[in-house]
């Protein structure tokens, strides 16, 4: 049998926030909210090749990003410096989805950086100490960590798995980075919405409410969920933006619209999952090596 190298083509899937609702405001400036976070079949990929010095590095260049603070480095580092593993490793991302999109492409490498190093490095922390070490990371790496569609609380971190249908989306990236921290400063954002439940959720009584600031803010994300809304499907925005997504009912359906997407957006279809593709890989590498052995 050829034997398989376990530190190759691990999955780091985007998210969609299936809904995104502000409850309040905490002491220290940042928003209480509730969502519920859903993977997609669609990610980044990463490779790590293990170092016997002690020593961590990107071998990739992401636009914008300094190597220090790659958010793969810096997990690894993290990690590292958790368990006191003397080795080291070279982490190389290749970038599918785009950066500052809501689809939580950073956030997912981070955690993809988590699990596979905790498996490769053999530094065996469980989950719950791996989604402690991720929120220190950024809000949105507890979910990826965790590896199951969520209903998320708090920033993010109080996390219920949650298991909504699992449609094909159309996700359209209007050609605008959206900064986060400008959403959230906006005196028009609603922040008092009141708590609501899975049920309503399920029941269609919940949206995005940072959908209409960003959509005045870029003129270009309006343009995209208009365009969405008239293929005939509901249309929305993820996190702080800038895609939007379709729900559809079949793979067809969902390229048959994709094939007529303007061509000054970029797009891709995608399955809705509720487990994890890293989860899903995680568990076959075990299977090999129990094989292997
Ligand atoms: C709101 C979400 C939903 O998934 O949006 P997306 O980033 O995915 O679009 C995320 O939780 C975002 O998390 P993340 O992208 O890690 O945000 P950060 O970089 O930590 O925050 C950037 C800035 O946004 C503001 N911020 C962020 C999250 C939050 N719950 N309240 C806030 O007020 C803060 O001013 C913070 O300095
Ligand atoms: N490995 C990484 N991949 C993507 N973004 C990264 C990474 N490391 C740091 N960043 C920073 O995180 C920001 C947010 O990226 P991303 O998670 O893709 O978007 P969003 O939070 O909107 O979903 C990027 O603009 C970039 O500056």
């Amino acid at each position: 049998m050829t034997r398989h190298d376990p530190g190759m083509g691990w999955p780091a899937p985007a998210k969609l926030n299936l809904f995104l609702h502000i409850t309040g405001r905490r002491p220290d400036g940042y928003h209480a909210l509730q969502s519920v976070f859903q993977f997609l079949d669609y990610g980044d990929r990463l490779d790590f090749r293990l170092l016997d010095e002690d020593r961590v590095y990107a071998e990739h260049v992401l636009d914008g990003v300094n190597h220090d603070d790659d958010l793969t480095v810096r997990a690894a580092l993290a990690l590292k410096a958790a368990t006191g593993y003397p080795g080291g490793v070279a982490i190389r991302v290749h970038k599918c989805l785009p950066m500052g999109g809501g689809l939580g492409g950073g956030s997912s490498d981070a955690a993809t950086v988590l699990v596979a190093l905790n498996a490769l490095w053999g530094t065996g922390l469980d989950d719950d100490a791996l989604a402690d070490m991720g929120l220190r990371l950024g809000a949105d790496v507890p979910v990826f960590v965790r590896g199951h569609a969520a209903w998320a609380e708090g920033v993010g971190e109080q996390l219920k798995p949650v298991s909504p249908p699992e449609p094909w989306y159309l996700v359209v990236h209007p050609g605008v980075m959206v900064p986060t921290a400008a959403i959230f400063s906006d005196p028009g954002l609603t922040r008092d919405c009141s708590s609501i439940t899975i049920a309503d959720f399920l029941a269609g009584r919940a949206g995005n409410v940072c959908e209409p600031i960003v959509c005045q803010r870029f003129p270009e994300v309006a343009k995209a969920l208009e365009w969405l809304q008239d293929q005939g499907v509901m249309a929305r925005m993820t996190g702080t933006g800038s895609c939007v997504f379709g729900v559809f009912e079949t793979e067809d359906a969902a390229r048959a619209a994709c094939e007529h997407l303007p061509k000054v957006w970029a797009g891709f279809v995608a399955q809705g999952c509720n487990a994890s593709p890293l989860h899903r890989h995680r568990k076959q590498l075990r299977v090999i090596s129990a094989l292997q052995e």
